[in-house]
């Protein structure tokens, strides 16, 4: 499975935020999208998961077979929201999660162990700290399969221990096969990433 961007470029508000980038990436590699506040990071992921159109250049995503035809039909995308319902509990989002994307993975108990939240699955998301937010939205990558996963800011709010075994998480979906592309202001500890600077936008 390779991901190739071509000539890319997207607009926020009429105006250009970057143009003519090129990058490509394939399976069990990771791709780190760095730069300066306002350079466009979560502008691309959003690009490349289909919230926001490119305004030129091409997203291609090869070698992914008829299951994934889009990189968006192919990615988990983690934003900077969570997408959990704050008035459900933490287990009946993921369930919820699990049962609309498909492709299930692992069970919710399990992922929330992975995560370390195994006891507080029954408390509404709501009454979660940040950094207990940020690792039940991470347990949402775990319970569907895809094969590339879309992280904006992923450890914003993780403790030490969270943002050790959050590396472990995308070290073992990069030995699956997965693809990582991820906007981070901090490294995430990844062996041989690839990197991605955009422009100063000051
Ligand atoms: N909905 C919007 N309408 C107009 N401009 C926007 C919109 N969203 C973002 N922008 C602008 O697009 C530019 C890129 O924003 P983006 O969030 O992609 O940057 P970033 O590199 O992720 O920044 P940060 O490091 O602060 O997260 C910024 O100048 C921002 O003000």
């Amino acid at each position: 499975m390779r991901l190739t961007a071509q000539d890319l470029g997207a607009e926020r508000g009429g105006e250009r935020i970057f143009s003519g980038l090129h990058f490509a990436i394939g399976a069990g590699e990771a791709l780190l999208v760095t730069g300066p506040n306002g350079a466009g990071k979560s502008t691309l992921l959003q690009v490349l998961c289909g919230l926001l159109p490119a305004a030129e250049g091409t997203i291609l995503l090869e070698g992914a077979g008829e299951e994934w035809p889009t990189v968006a039909a192919a990615a988990h995308y983690l934003g900077h929201g969570n997408a959990m319902k704050p008035a459900m509990s933490v287990e009946e989002n993921l369930r919820f999660w699990r049962e609309f994307n498909g492709e299930p993975c692992l069970e919710v108990d399990e992922a929330l162990e992975e995560v370390g939240l195994g006891s507080l699955g029954y408390l509404p998301f709501s009454t979660l700290s940040t950094g207990q937010r940020r690792r039940a939205a991470i347990a949402r990558l775990l319970v569907s399969w895809r094969p590339i996963w879309l992280l904006d800011e992923p450890t914003a709010g993780l403790d030490a221990r969270s943002e050790t075994r959050f590396t472990a998480l995308m070290e073992a979906h990069r030995a699956d096969g997965g693809l990582i592309i991820a906007a981070t202001h901090w490294p995430l500890h990844l062996q041989d990433v690839k990197e991605l600077v955009l422009g100063d936008a000051a």
